[in-house]
């Protein structure tokens, strides 16, 4: 029995686990020289043959040496080990999944009540999203920091409204996020909610038309209500947006 155990190997053993299974993935032997690996590595050729001395006395890979290189097999336990550092990254990131967005209300163009009501637009909404929405989009312009952080929904994944056409044009497509609208209580004289401090509508989506006409600064919302009233909303009115990954 080895005296090494995977808990004990250290960060360097481990994100050279990492380059193997990033580079043979983890079913099966794949042919490694530990010049190359060193490379990749950015490490010496005896740093990266330690590594995998290491590793193999860890039990977290087995290995076949050959005249011209080595066999490498990350075991399970291996695998296990790499799970370990996945678990740790998904507790940090996920998290993080979600995104507040500040802002007031304001009245757009009134074309948000037009592309809603579109049978091509609102089909997919009844299938996609599961409910026929309000006709319109509620639309906020957002504080200067919200601005910039609506661009982390870039990384998430949306629900998909695809564009499509009739004899006359196309219509481009449109992503959806899934978010709570929230309104603090007091002097906006926004609704107040059971606890008389907020009030919170969980189930709108975040919509982002490809085309548009609005920039950056301009978040439209659809819900299955109209918000203005469920909330007891005004143009000016502060609220605040949660935003979150679909589940
Ligand atoms: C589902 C949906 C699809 C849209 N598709 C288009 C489009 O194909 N072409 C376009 O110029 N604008 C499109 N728009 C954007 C509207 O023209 C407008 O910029 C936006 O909805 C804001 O309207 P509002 O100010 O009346 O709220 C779309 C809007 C929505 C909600
Ligand atoms: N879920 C929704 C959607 C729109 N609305 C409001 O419904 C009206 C029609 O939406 P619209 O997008 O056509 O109009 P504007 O956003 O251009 O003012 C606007 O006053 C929106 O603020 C709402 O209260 N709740
Ligand atoms: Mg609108």
């Amino acid at each position: 029995m080895s005296s090494i155990t995977a808990s004990s190997v250290g960060h360097a053993e481990l994100a050279t686990l990492k380059a193997l299974a990033l580079s043979g993935g983890l079913d099966g032997d794949q042919k490694v020289s530990c010049s190359a690996l060193a490379e990749r590595l950015d490490a010496s050729t005896q740093t990266a043959s330690r590594r995998l001395q290491r590793l193999e006395e860890a039990d977290l890979v087995e290995r076949e040496i050959v005249s011209d290189g080595q066999w490498v097999t990350v075991t399970e336990a291996g695998e296990r080990a790499l799970q370990r550092e996945y678990a740790d990254y998904r507790r940090i990131f996920e998290r993080d999944a979600s995104v507040e967005l500040r802002g007031s209300i304001t009245s757009g163009m009134g074309e948000g009540r037009h592309y809603i009501s579109l049978p091509g637009y609102m089909r997919q909404f009844e299938d996609r999203l599961g409910y026929e929405p309000f006709l319109g989009t509620l639309n906020v312009e957002l504080g200067e920091e919200s601005v910039r952080e609506r661009g982390r929904l870039s990384s998430f994944e949306p629900v998909t409204i695809d564009g499509w056409e009739d004899d006359e044009r196309t219509y481009g497509p449109a992503y959806c996020y899934p978010a709570a609208v929230e309104v603090e209580g007091g002097e906006s004289g926004a609704a107040a909610s059971d606890d008389g401090d907020t009030a919170r509508f969980e189930d709108a989506h975040v919509i982002t038309p490809e085309r548009t006409h609005h920039g950056d600064d301009q978040l439209e919302i659809i819900a299955p209500v109209k918000l203005r009233d469920e909330l007891d909303l005004a143009d000016g009115s502060p609220l605040t947006i949660h935003v979150t990954e679909q589940r």
